[in-house]
């Protein structure tokens, strides 16, 4: 692709979008599917570079993952207790929710493993999941006191043992990572976060047999024998994926356009919920289920756009569409709040400087605080050089915002290809 790309002004979007997988639900489903006996056949699984991740760390611990026609993949694992010891350091890529969820799985395995990612994942925070696994038994030893990559996990001297949880943030990679280590601990684990993050694992474990019990944000499991796995999972589109084309229809006039089979679990949408509350025009049709996560069909016309403030309990439930919101609030009558939102902080780069340097770039009158951003109307946007920090939401984002004003050059605009890399081609089909 380049070091650089030109992203056109786009014309209204019509017609058609059919979003890839969702990256959250592809992850897990190749996990549990590796953790069960019998074959499960995944269908539109997101062939991404962060589920790759998890596909190829899966395989490491010997699981056998078979690509078939199209989008299908069929993964046969070899039980609950069958992961063998992986001969290498194993590699999570640019993806915290393959590294995360694996060691809540690793933790609890008899064997030693190690694991490294990315210059962006080498600089997360791990401390966040390394203890509670250590307060459940788990031995991790990881860089800088124990808080960053590259770390590793040394057989526990027992079984894990059940904890009950209060996390300190919202986070379903941190829930995830605990409740999977749960699953092989003596007694109960509970986890409790302060609002309630995506559920994605919570519905899967169940889909595989794996009773819960839930009780407002709190989450409760048993030590597993093994699961049962379903004959196949259908992976729904991405509701992350399609906030892209959310925002571009709704401030690009004259679009009116359909995303097919987005998924819809309500701890997913709080960017339809936001964008409702400022005016856009979307509807769902054709709702059903896909196993136990709920899909629609959205349509998704222009519409004008009013600021809004956001903050809470919506924030986990819209966490990684905040950079493209940030564009629509460009666009927007009125000024848009948004607070509450420090773990953007944490995510593939900072994501609210990023936002704010790269906006402030194209002419965006939007401000960095220490939680959040402020955005004012934009009226004056124009074209500009931006970087992308190497960060998906971040390029797509940018170019969201190009496509509807005067365009953009983004460098290092590969990175799409962790969730969405068919991205450009599908925004190139609108140029105006
Ligand atoms: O569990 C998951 O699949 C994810 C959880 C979120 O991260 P946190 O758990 O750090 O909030 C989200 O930002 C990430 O894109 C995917
Ligand atoms: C934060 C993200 O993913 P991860 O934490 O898995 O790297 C994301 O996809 O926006």
């Amino acid at each position: 692709m380049g070091a650089v790309i030109r992203i056109e002004p786009a014309a209204g979007l019509t017609g058609n979008i059919v979003v890839p997988g969702d990256k959250s639900i592809s992850h897990r489903s190749i996990m549990l599917a590796g953790l069960a006996k019998t074959p499960v056949l995944v269908k539109n699984f997101l062939f991404a570079q962060d589920c790759l991740s998890t596909v190829s760390c899966m395989q490491a611990l010997g699981v056998k993952v078979e690509q078939k026609a199209g989008h299908e993949l069929v993964v046969t694992g070899n039980g609950l207790r069958g992961l063998v010891e992986p001969d290498n350091i194993l590699d999570a890529g640019n993806s915290g929710t393959t590294l995360r969820l694996l060691l809540g799985i690793l933790a609890a395995q008899p064997f030693f493993s190690a694991f490294t990612g990315d210059a962006s994942l080498r600089s997360r925070p791990m401390g966040r999941v390394i203890k509670p696994l250590a307060d459940m038994g788990a031995v991790i030893a990881a860089r800088r006191k124990g808080r960053l990559l590259p770390l590793s996990i040394a057989p526990a001297a027992g079984r894990l043992t059940g904890i009950d949880y209060h996390m300190p943030m919202a986070s379903a990679q941190v829930k995830s990572a605990v409740l999977l280590a749960g699953m092989f601990a003596d007694g109960t684990t509970t986890v409790t976060e302060p609002y309630a993050s995506r559920d994605h694992t919570e519905r899967m474990l169940e889909t595989f047999g794996a009773g819960l019990e839930k009780n407002g944000t709190a989450v409760r499991l048993r030590g597993v024998a093994e699961l049962s796995a379903p004959a196949a999972i259908e992976v729904p589109g991405d509701i992350s994926s399609a906030a892209f084309w959310l925002v571009a229809a709704s401030i690009i006039p004259g679009s009116k356009v359909t995303l097919s089979n987005v998924g819809i679990n309500p701890t997913r949408t709080g960017i339809l919920d936001v964008l409702g509350q400022m005016g856009a025009d979307i509807q769902l049709t054709n709702e059903r289920w896909s196993g136990r996560e709920p899909v629609a069909d959205i349509t998704v016309k222009h519409a004008r756009l009013q600021g809004v403030s956001i903050d809470g309990a919506i924030i986990p439930r819209l966490v990684d569409e905040i950079p493209v919101l940030a564009v629509a609030a460009m666009f927007a009558a009125g000024r848009t709040i948004i607070s509450g939102a420090e773990e953007l902080r944490v995510k593939e780069t900072d994501r609210l400087k990023a936002v704010a340097t790269e906006f402030t770039k194209l002419g965006g009158l939007i401000t960095e605080t220490k939680d959040g951003l402020l955005i004012d109307p934009s009226p004056n946007l124009r074209s500009a050089v931006c970087y992308s920090y190497h960060d998906h939401r971040i390029a797509m984002a940018l170019a969201v915002a190009g496509a509807a004003a005067q365009g953009v050059e983004i460098e290092q605009p590969d990175c799409v290809a962790i969730s969405y890399p068919g991205f450009y081609a599908q925004l190139n089909r609108f140029n105006g």
